[in-house]
């Protein structure tokens, strides 16, 4: 099918109800075909009053997953690992469960346990708690083993930040550098992605940034300035910094089969069902829109930040968006909308 044109009535629709919902700024920016869009609505910073640009850096939250996932299938690529390895092959003893490969920790189906569900029980109180701490990966593996499995491995689909903590460690005995350094030397130099850190445990974000607004539970608005913490809760798993247009350049050069071999990249889009619309591969997800069109990228949730980040199959035409609000269903279900109005071109319902 060919894609309709991008819809900046609709994306800008879209951002609007974002802040209509409760986030103070949003934005989104297009690349289709080299053509850019770039759309922002309210404010950065609720204290400056300093307005939101489609320019700002902000946390990307899970879309570090993707990183994560492309630094180990390059080292499959380079016959380091094999994805059907079990995981404790190369890390002897770190989990009790030995049928646990890697292609299951990738996939979301391992069934090991996510510790952000102990930790963020209650949001406010389990953010405060955790936000200036700096965690081993061990220390993060050890919250998840403490509960029971949710399920067998290569079993269902169950979303498990501890898949992506297990991964770096993975990363970081099979380069003996960090995964920093890995993320540094393997996709942000090479794509010269200007606007992408890993500054794990730094809680500043570098450069022109959005700060990050957290609702607290329950019926109170009232938001928690999230902006500075180290995010060493997520680490491989979600602490990556970038802003809308390297995450564009980043997925298309992903869906162009330009960060890893062919064979991989069929390997990263081979589907486990989330939902009737929806597929998750290797750190990658599929979403179905209205319109027939599938696109590919991740999204991310971390305190205060909220982004979309989705590709065409060809990589030709990508589309992020990002709201600084976070525990807010109400913002979260009007990203979708960015992607309809981007690659359908329709006035989203
Ligand atoms: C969903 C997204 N996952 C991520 O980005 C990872 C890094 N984030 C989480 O697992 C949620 C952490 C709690 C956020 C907090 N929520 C709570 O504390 C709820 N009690 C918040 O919303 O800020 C993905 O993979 O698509």
């Amino acid at each position: 099918l060919p894609a309709a044109a991008p819809d900046p009535v609709a994306l800008r629709a879209a951002l609007r109800s974002a802040l209509a919902n409760g986030a103070p700024g949003a934005l989104a920016r297009v690349d289709d075909n080299g053509r850019a869009h770039r759309l922002a609505e309210g404010l950065a910073d609720r204290g400056t009053k300093r307005a939101i640009t489609a320019e700002d850096r902000f946390r990307i939250g899970s879309v570090t997953k993707t990183f994560t996932t492309v630094v180990l299938l390059q080292l499959v690529d380079e016959g380091v690992l094999k994805l059907d390895d079990p995981v404790v092959k190369h890390l002897p003893g770190a989990l009790p469960d030995k049928r646990i490969t890697v292609r299951h920790l990738l996939g979301n189906r391992s069934g090991l346990y996510d510790y952000t569900n102990t930790l963020f029980a209650r949001t406010v109180s389990g953010f405060e708690a955790v936000r200036n701490k700096v965690f081993t990966h061990r220390q993060l593996l050890d919250l998840s083993l403490a509960k029971a499995a949710t399920g067998s491995p290569g079993g269902a689909y169950a979303y498990s930040n501890t898949n992506f903590v297990v991964a770096g460690m993975l990363i970081e005995k099979l380069t003996g550098t960090s995964t920093g350094t890995a993320y540094r030397e393997r996709i942000i130099t090479p794509l010269k992605l200007a606007d992408t850190f890993y500054v794990h445990p730094d809680t500043a974000l570098p450069g022109k940034h959005s700060r990050g607004y957290l609702t607290s539970d329950g019926s109170g608005t009232s938001l928690v300035d999230a902006t500075r913490q180290t995010a060493s809760w997520a680490q491989s798993a979600g602490a990556i910094i970038s802003s809308a247009r390297d995450l564009n350049t980043f997925f298309s050069a992903l869906l162009r089969g330009e960060l890893t071999s062919a064979a991989r990249l069929t390997q990263m889009r081979r589907w486990t069902a989330v939902n009737s619309t929806q597929g998750y591969g290797l750190g990658l997800r599929r979403r179905d829109l209205s319109c027939g069109v599938s696109v590919y990228g991740h999204t991310g949730a971390v305190q205060g930040y909220y982004t979309y980040s989705f590709t065409s199959g060809d990589g030709k035409r990508s589309v992020t968006s990002f709201a600084n609000a976070s525990n807010n269903a109400a913002v979260l279900n009007t990203l979708p909308r960015t992607l309809e109005a981007a690659f359908c071109g329709t006035q989203a319902t």
